[in-house]
């Protein structure tokens, strides 16, 4: 079931579109990445998600409505953009305590209680919010965002300006929220490492198009099987264990650089081929599995992108 349905969404500014057509959708409990170079139009398309700018073209729709004009839809998403919505004057719990009767929650105390242990928050809870760090800032932030148990969270770049054991901890509740409470997250991150770690499929955009969207397995070549690498001693060694990989069931897509020689193994195991490779003479020198980071990916669908405009 598709909790948000992006279909050819255009937006203009100043005579020039912005997005072009843009279309995806994010399945129940997925947490989304949605990815690009700055300027690409990310801002401007999760603002017409959010129904806080009027596309000129194509549809949008989150849990089946329009969260720009149905008021309680809107309590069904939860939602942290750049500035953690926060008063720095009050306390951690006197925030979460007014967010809980703005939402109206049968049972706040309870519920602020709650989010401030999922946030680990809770000896800090009558602090004022000024005195955090960033990164208590941000998690305050996010038990804000899901107070009201949302269906679906929208999180705007939510480990930029954090340190390292702060975007752990923001990675960490990210997957919380997604494995044990269900929700589907829409994740807008220049961070490539915090959506490999947590993203189920990614969206990449360019200059208005979507260049690239699917799972992170199938874009990760993961679904076709286990990609090796085969090191040997020297290039016509190389030649001739592309030769003999060609010929083995269960192995696709061989190919050879210099001394190395990349294969995908479909079926059987890395050992069983390598001690092929051996019998028949090749000197082996190394064989490790590979994965294709989502970093090469993106970098490869931007710079094909630039080649092609
Ligand atoms: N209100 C506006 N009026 C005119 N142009 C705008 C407006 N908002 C955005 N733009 C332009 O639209 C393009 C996309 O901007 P957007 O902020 O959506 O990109 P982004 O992918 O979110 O970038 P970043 O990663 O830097 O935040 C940019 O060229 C920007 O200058």
């Amino acid at each position: 079931m598709s909790i948000i349905k992006v279909k050819n969404l255009k937006k203009i500014f100043n005579g020039r579109e912005v997005l072009e057509g843009i279309s995806f959708s994010v399945e129940k409990g997925e947490v989304f990445g949605f990815l690009g170079p700055n300027g690409a139009g990310k801002t401007t398309t999760v603002r017409c998600v959010l129904g806080l700018l009027h596309p000129d073209a194509g549809s949008v729709e989150v849990l089946g409505g329009d969260l720009g004009t149905d008021d309680p839809l809107r309590r069904r998403v939860g939602v942290l953009l750049e500035s953690n919505g926060l008063s720095d004057r009050l306390t951690a719990q006197e925030n979460l305590d007014y967010f809980a009767r703005l939402y109206d929650l049968q049972n706040p105390e309870e519920r602020v209680a709650e989010m401030l242990r999922f946030v680990g928050l809770e000896e800090r809870k009558d602090n004022p919010v000024g005195t955090f760090s960033t990164g208590m800032k941000r998690k305050l932030g996010i038990a804000r965002a899901v107070l009201n148990d949302p269906e679906v969270l929208f999180l705007d770049e939510p480990s930029s300006g954090l340190d390292p054991e702060a975007q752990l901890m923001v990675r960490d509740l990210i997957l919380d929220l997604s494995k044990k409470e269900g929700m589907t997250v829409f994740l807008n991150s220049h961070n490539l490492d915090e959506v490999q770690r947590v993203c189920t499929s990614v969206a990449i955009l360019h200059q208005g198009r979507i260049r690239a969207f699917d799972t992170v397995e199938r874009l990760r070549g993961e679904e076709k099987g286990t990609h090796l690498e085969v090191v040997l001693g020297d290039p016509a060694s190389a030649e001739r264990a592309s030769e003999i990989l060609r010929g083995m069931p269960g192995i696709t897509e061989v190919d050879r650089e210099n001394e190395s020689v990349t294969a995908i193994l479909t079926d059987g195991s890395a050992a069983a081929a390598v001690r092929e490779l051996v019998q028949a003479g090749c000197a082996v020198e190394e064989i490790r599995k590979v994965r294709r980071s989502l970093e090469q990916i993106y970098l490869e669908a931007v710079h094909q992108a630039e080649g092609s405009t």
